[in-house]
């Protein structure tokens, strides 16, 4: 099996190793990152081997895995890009970069794949957007894309139109659902409730209430239904969420992801 390259070794990149390590051996993997303090102490955690450049790592690597901050991808792709070829699969992790201004950007030869993960695959709970030509690839080479993105978590292969949607549904909302929890554990603490456990009862309500969706498959407005008892306490806090528009605000919070991504 050919090498698998990690151009950044952040938040994204560090998920995704962590992942693919439970699927991949470690001599697959080579990385490199901005600075030698992330090179050695990514290298010590995981006996991952480094590259001294960009340039290196790509020339390392069949499967090159982006994981850089969308403002530094000109100086990454400029250092990269006369070492890619048509048998590299080039996994971009950028919001709002289409496949064909990537391609216009390294050559139309160049096989691009778009991916949306978000941070839950730190603990193998992620969600994963992956879209690309099928026709430009092996299957071997989509099974191992689909063995790299499944190892943390779930994956599923989409139509690159719908990727803006990605970053709104999972790729950015784990950080609305954080303020969620913090917000309805302060209300937990303005009731009595201290802090640090009102975090552990919001979470867990949070993750339970996502699993009953995932797992029971009914409409989440019929689960909201078997909460609110007549005259009871949940339809009082739906109605006061209900006025202060609510659903309208993560809406708003949605289309703003959206602009950006058409923006960035
Ligand atoms: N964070 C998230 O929730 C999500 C992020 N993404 C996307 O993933 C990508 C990575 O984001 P994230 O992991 O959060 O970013 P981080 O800022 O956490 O990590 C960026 C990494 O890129 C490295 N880097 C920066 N410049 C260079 C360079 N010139 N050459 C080599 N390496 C470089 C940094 O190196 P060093 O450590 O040495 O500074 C760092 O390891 C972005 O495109 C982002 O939009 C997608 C979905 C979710
Ligand atoms: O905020 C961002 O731009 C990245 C993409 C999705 C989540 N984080």
């Amino acid at each position: 099996m050919a090498k698998i390259g990690f151009i950044g070794m952040g938040n994204m990149g560090k998920a995704i190793l962590q992942g693919a390590l439970k699927e991949f051996p470690k001599t697959d993997f080579v990385f490199c990152a901005k600075t030698e303090a992330t090179k050695l102490r990514v290298h010590e955690k995981t006996g991952i081997d480094y590259a001294d450049s960009n340039a290196e790592c790509a020339n390392r690597c069949k499967y090159l895995i982006l994981a850089i901050k969308p403002q530094f991808y000109e100086e990454v792709l400029n250092a990269v890009r006369y070492m890619l070829t048509p048998d590299h699969v080039i996994i971009s992790l950028a919001p709002g970069r289409t496949i064909d201004q990537l391609k216009l950007n390294l050559g139309n030869d160049k096989r691009i794949v778009r991916v949306m993960p978000n941070t839950p695959a730190m603990i193998g709970e992620g969600m994963t957007g992956i879209s690309c030509r099928k026709e430009e690839f092996t299957d071997e080479e989509l099974d191992v894309l689909t063995r790299i993105f499944s190892s943390c978590g779930k994956a599923e292969y989409i139509e690159e139109r719908l990727m803006d949607a990605v970053v709104c549904a999972s790729g950015s909302s784990p950080a609305f659902v954080y303020m969620f929890i913090e917000a309805l554990a302060d209300g937990a603490v303005r009731c009595g409730m201290p802090r640090k456990q009102a975090y552990i009862f919001a979470a867990q309500a949070v993750k339970g209430a996502a699993s009953m969706v995932l797992e029971t498959g009914e409409h989440p407005g019929v689960l909201k239904d078997q909460v609110c008892s007549p005259a009871g306490t949940t339809i009082a806090g739906v109605a006061a969420l209900e006025e202060t528009g609510f659903r309208n605000a993560v809406l708003k919070g949605c289309e703003a992801v959206y602009k950006k991504c058409i923006e960035i």
